[in-house]
């Protein structure tokens, strides 16, 4: 043995609560894929080797030994397993901050799912996320690592055995890296055969590209092909191996909704695996980056994967490219400008697109769960690349007002559908009591729910592509009309949408946050333009038919309503004026003519941006019956002002905003209701 500790200052340290409450768990509950701690040790190891040599294009002192590896040994007397490597190494404070706490957010979160799980499914859990470092607890009652950093004489030596606490004391250690020895439980005699650890090295960690290396007393053997998976032929490889890769590699549960495996030839030489989730990652890092993560390897060896080899619109996509045409010691520098790079992302990005607009053409209701799950991100695309905004806009997917009353058509057959199944097993007399019971009224309340959730669900899922849009586009109909909000429920009581659905005219529903941005971006589709319905009331006077002038004239008898309107609510609004879109409601607000829309203000607030107050136009409808209640009784000489603020603060309720001051409105509304009860 080349490391050797002495305890003269030996200091005891407690875990932190999370580490003490995953390391009882990892213990205690996962027996039966106890192997996995191999893998999760090797694999710390290969990326400990991996950093080194990129750290060392840089910093020379660094540099790699000739024969750097992975090296595995065995004891049986003394029941020990050692797992060393010539990585980068941990200083002392990095052995306590990297092995006292959690270290990466995803162990927490997998911590925080195992906790979750019922007993039965911990093993499968445990097989498909990576718990690190204290995996080696499975199977061993103490673990001792000693680590030197790659550029300093110290050496570290943590130890622990799982309980609560760990120690660290000064060590030595001939070469810089790290040692990791495992005091073999009784239980786990297993783990001290040579061939039972080669298998396990085959089956986890034959992507690895250093050897590792069992000894085992005298013979040693090197465990890995290090034929990377992705090297593979085709024909060699079935999905549950590219699967169990994906999952691994990239802390996944899901079954890839694609796979992409792909070799190019000719003037750029590279292989690619790339993954297309089939869900959103259910944890995602609060300092998450916009960053594709997808892995660089330059002739099988791990480069980086800060290479941005896929644009942040398509940062879910998970894989490893690996080239032949960049050299080993690419720099971070060369990472950015290396024209070579610049090919293979273009290739590989149009290689996902092209597998998008495939499966969109072919099987539509999978792309549209592949839509749900990311299609906010292919929006952001159109917003920041245009080279692709074109083909990202025909690949997107949007609510309407006309694919949420189709939807809504669609329910009451679905409904028969379940009356008719409950006819035919009426002679059955355990579903006879089911139909007695379903007169109860809890039932009842249930079917209700049930009956609003599956509106909910297929209005959710109804959408519609620009081209059928424009399919749909009345005769005088020149753009793409569009609304953004929060959700469906507050678009479609939007009084903005009244005049539109008056005449017929579809409008976009568009609820996500990016949608108040890539619409401008984009300009117009198929020479059609998009215009936002806020803003676009012009339009809807054209649509009926009448003149500019029309629209702006304020009648005679409304005259005297507006100034006292205007009066009551000076700066709180830019303008009072009347609109034809309302049918319905009284009163609309309407973003000024100039700057953003509501939707982009309220956004841009909750993000925490400065974003002034930009007074909106408050809209009136001319023949609403409150209206022209109004007129009259400012006609009288009576004060409006109180009625004005009421006003004002409906519009804003209509929009899902709240009032600007809810005490005052509630006061307000309050005095009018008594007084209006009172006078009766
Ligand atoms: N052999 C090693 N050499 C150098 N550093 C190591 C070594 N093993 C572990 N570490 C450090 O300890 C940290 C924690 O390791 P751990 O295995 O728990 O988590 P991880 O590797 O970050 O994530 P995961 O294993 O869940 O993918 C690592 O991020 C690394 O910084």
């Amino acid at each position: 043995m080349t490391e050797t500790s002495s305890s003269t200052v030996e200091e005891r340290h407690e875990f932190s609560a999370e580490v003490g409450r995953l390391l009882d768990l990892v213990v205690h509950a996962l027996y039966s894929e106890r192997e996995i701690f191999l893998r999760e040790l090797v694999a710390n190891a290969a990326d400990a080797t991996d950093r080194r040599r990129f750290e060392a294009l840089t910093e020379a002192a660094l540099a790699l030994p000739e024969k750097a590896g992975i090296h595995i040994h065995i004891d049986k007397d003394k029941r020990l397993l050692s797992i060393s490597d010539d990585g980068i190494g941990m200083t002392r404070e990095e052995l306590a901050r990297n092995l006292g706490t959690i270290a990466r957010s995803g162990t927490r979160a997998f911590g925080e799912q195992l906790q979750n799980s019922k007993p039965e499914e911990r093993p499968s859990l445990i097989g498909q996320f990576g718990v690190g470092f204290y995996a080696a607890f499975m199977v061993a009652d103490k673990v001792d690592v000693i680590s030197r950093h790659a550029g300093t004489e110290e050496a570290w030596q943590w130890s622990s055995e799982g309980k609560g606490e760990y120690s660290i004391s000064p060590a030595q250690r001939e070469k810089p890296g790290t040692s990791i020895t495992l005091h073999i439980k009784a239980d786990a005699d297993e783990f001290l055969e040579v061939s039972r650890l080669e298998t396990i090295i085959r089956k986890w960690a034959d992507n690895i590209a250093w050897p590792i290396t069992v000894h085992d007393g005298e013979k040693e053997s090197t465990a890995n092909q290090g034929t990377a998976l992705w090297r593979k032929p085709k024909s060699e490889l079935t999905q549950e191996q590219l699967t169990e890769f994906y999952r691994h590699t990239f802390h996944m549960f899901d079954d890839p909704w694609a796979t992409l495996h792909w070799h190019a030839e000719g003037t750029l030489e590279f292989t690619a695996l790339l993954f297309i989730p089939s869900m959103r990652p259910m944890f995602e890092p609060m300092d998450a980056t916009r960053d594709s993560k997808v892995r660089l390897h330059v002739k099988r060896m791990f480069i980086t994967d800060e290479g941005n080899i896929l644009p942040p619109w398509l940062r879910f996509v998970q894989g490893v490219v690996d080239t032949e045409d960049l050299p080993l010691n690419v720099s971070r520098e060369m990472l950015q400008t290396t024209p070579v790079l610049n090919r293979i992302r273009k290739a590989v990005t149009n290689r996902v697109l092209t597998e998008l607009k495939s499966r969109a053409k072919n099987d539509e209701a999978s792309y549209l769960k592949f839509w749900e799950n990311f299609g906010a991100q292919i929006k952001e695309g159109i917003w920041d690349n245009s080279d692709h905004r074109m083909e990202l806009a025909e690949l997107s997917r949007f609510h309407s007002t006309t694919t949420q009353e189709q939807a809504l058509k669609a329910i009451p057959a679905e409904g028969q559908k379940a009356e008719n199944a409950d006819k035919g097993s009426e002679n059955n007399p355990a579903n006879q009591e089911k139909a007695q019971e379903a007169q109860d009224k809890t039932q009842k309340e249930a079917q209700e729910e049930t009956q609003e959730k599956i509106r909910e669900n297929v209005q959710d899922k109804a959408l519609t592509t620009l081209e059928d849009y424009i399919s749909r586009m009345k005769d005088k109909q020149e753009a793409i009309y569009y609304i953004a909000g929060d959700s469906l429920k507050t678009l479609s009581y939007s009084p903005h949408l009244e005049g539109f659905k008056a005449q017929g005219i579809e409008v976009l529903l568009l609820i996500d946050p990016v949608d108040s941005f890539w619409p401008e971006r984009l300009g117009s589709y198929k020479d059609k333009p998009l215009r936002n319905i806020t803003q676009a009331q012009d339009d809807l006077s054209k649509l009926a038919g009448k003149t500019e002038s029309e629209e702006a004239k304020t009648p005679a008898e409304m005259e005297k309503l507006v100034t006292s309107l205007k009066e009551a609510l000076k700066d709180k609004v830019s303008e009072v004026k009347g609109t034809h879109r309302l049918v319905e409601s009284a009163v609309v607000v309407a973003p000024a003519a100039f700057g953003p829309d509501l939707q982009m203000q309220r956004l841009m607030r909750r993000s925490g941006q400065e974003m002034p107050e930009i007074p909106p136009i408050l809209e009136l409808n001319f023949q609403h019956p409150l209206i022209k209640a109004l007129a009259e009784q400012v006609e009288k000489g009576e004060n409006i002002a109180e009625t004005s603020l009421i006003l004002l603060d409906l519009a804003r309720i209509q929009e899902g905003d709240a009032p600007s001051d809810p005490p005052s409105f509630a006061r307000r509304v309050l005095v009018a209701l008594t007084e209006q009860q009172t006078k009766k």
